[in-house]
């Protein structure tokens, strides 16, 4: 595997906001992020420097703006070096776009905005990809690899990973059920990579960002004039999917509207583009996730009975981190190796009472945030012991470990901190739910996810 402390990656894109977002991302996980602006710059570049990732914009602001730039930067990359992992960065709604660049070689895309963690994962999905294949391995070795990602000893994850080893291989359509952050993605990519699907899309589409009026078009693909802006055919991610996994996240927040078109689907194995009188076969295997108590709505008739047996042939639950009490110190320690090799700083030790705090903390966010918090203690730890003061769930707390951890506040912390707080607990009285959260704290399910990102949590 290309490790991610000697990992060299490119991003290319006209935007100068986007090179120096995703530098700073970037930064924290490899060790070289080489930034480009104009890609006329590219095949100098490649003669020069080799890559193991390449993150390319598909829709630089030329006179055209149709992708097709892109795509003939996509081959360029290609013909210089037939192996590499290009990431495409392409707007909302350019699916059918990414579709045609992953039949052309792509490795994988992110659609903008993107979700730091998302990214993240899709970058060190493609570092690890990137050796097997060179070395000619098959599948099994990235079988083993992903298993041995999902990390816990307790009787709950076990029972996990015995059971995505059996139904991985199989064509049954899975429903994850867990909290917000609990690794509902992690097992949906599991299943991909285990099954005979592997070398085929694995698409994940997160359906409660979708509004009714997206659906159709975003799901099914949409035909030239079928509406104001559609000026081109495009396909929907159901065709973008096809032969692979199609992941279906935050199902329990769809429409009534949307859970009946979504069942017809289903049902019929093919999809109508929107404009289109000519239903297209798919052959997908479908994983959904939900953090939604989806057998209580259903109870109270808000989501679909038939639906529900549609997509649960096999079901998966994730505990909440709270409940693996005997998780949480290797998954902390797993995490502060990764972030102390990112951050060129010696495995720190936790101390007794440390673990004790970790054990008690009730992590409404769970693995994802106890990722963070522990990122988070490694840059802003002095020693290297990790001390209990170096991990802060409440105000209270921040002020007294402010002073210890060297900094300094100023007029604007008080404030990020009590925004930080507020959604930390509209998350904990909500269970991790992002759809009531936002709705309880009066913002979008995509602002709160920005904001997520913004505090680490
Ligand atoms: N058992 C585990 N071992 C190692 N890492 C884990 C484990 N579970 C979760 N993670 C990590 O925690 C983070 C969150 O996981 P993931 O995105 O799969 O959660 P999720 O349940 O899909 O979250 P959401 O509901 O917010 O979409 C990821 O970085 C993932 O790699």
């Amino acid at each position: 595997m290309a490790s991610a402390k000697n990992a060299r990656v490119l991003v290319v894109d006209d935007e100068a906001d986007v090179l120096f977002a995703l530098k700073m991302l970037l930064k924290t996980e490899v060790g070289h992020v080489v930034t480009e602006k104009n890609p006329d710059n590219l095949p100098a570049l490649l003669d020069r420097e080799k890559f193991d990732v390449i993150f390319l914009d598909m829709n630089f602001k030329s006179a055209l703006n149709t992708g097709n730039e892109g795509l003939f930067w996509l081959r360029q990359i290609l013909q210089k070096d037939k192996d590499a992992k290009v990431i495409l960065i392409t707007a909302y709604g350019d699916v059918e776009l990414a579709v045609r660049s992953l039949k052309e070689g792509a490795a994988d895309f992110i659609v903008k905005p993107w979700h730091n963690d998302k990214l993240l994962e899709t970058l060190h999905h493609n570092l690890q990809a990137r050796q097997p294949k060179k070395a000619g391995a098959g599948n099994t070795s990235t079988h083993k690899n992903t298993s041995t990602s999902i990390l816990g000893e307790s009787d709950a994850i076990k029972e996990v990973l015995y059971k995505i080893d059996k139904i991985a291989p199989t064509e049954a359509n899975v429903l994850i059920l867990g909290e917000n952050g609990t690794g509902k993605e992690l097992v949906a990519r599991a299943l991909h990579e285990k099954s005979f699907r592997a070398t085929k899309p694995f698409i994940s589409v997160d359906m409660g960002a979708l509004t009714d009026s997206l659906f159709e078009s975003e799901l099914f693909g949409s035909k030239r004039g079928a509406f104001t802006d559609a000026k081109e055919d495009r396909a929907g991610r159901f065709e973008a999917a096809n032969g692979g996994t199609l992941f279906l996240d935050e199902i329990g927040n769809i429409s009534p509207a949307m859970q009946a078109k979504l069942l017809t689907v289903l049902q019929n194995r093919q999809v109508t583009p929107l404009g289109s009188n000519t239903p297209v076969p798919v052959d997908i295997r479908l994983v959904s996730a939900t953090n939604e108590p989806i057998y209580e709505l259903a109870a109270r008739n808000q989501f679909r009975k038939d639906l529900i047996y549609r997509i649960n042939t096999v079901e998966i639950t994730l505990p909440p981190l709270r409940q693996r009490e005997g998780d949480i110190e290797l998954l902390a320690r797993h995490f502060a190796a990764i972030y102390a090799q990112k951050n060129h700083k010696p495995e720190p030790d936790f101390a007794p009472a440390t673990l004790q705090k970790l054990k008690q903390h009730s992590w409404p966010g769970n693995v994802r945030e106890l990722q963070h918090a522990v990122e988070r203690a490694i840059i802003l730890a002095e020693g290297n012991v990790l001390q209990p003061q170096d991990f802060s769930f409440s105000p209270m707390e921040m002020a007294t470990a402010a002073p210890a951890t060297g900094f300094a506040p100023d007029k604007a912390v008080p404030l990020i901190e009590m925004e930080r707080e507020t959604i930390i607990r509209t998350l904990e009285k909500n269970k991790g739910n992002i759809s009531r959260t936002a709705k309880e704290l009066g913002l979008t399910r995509t602002a709160l996810y920005r904001r997520l990102n913004k505090h680490d949590i």
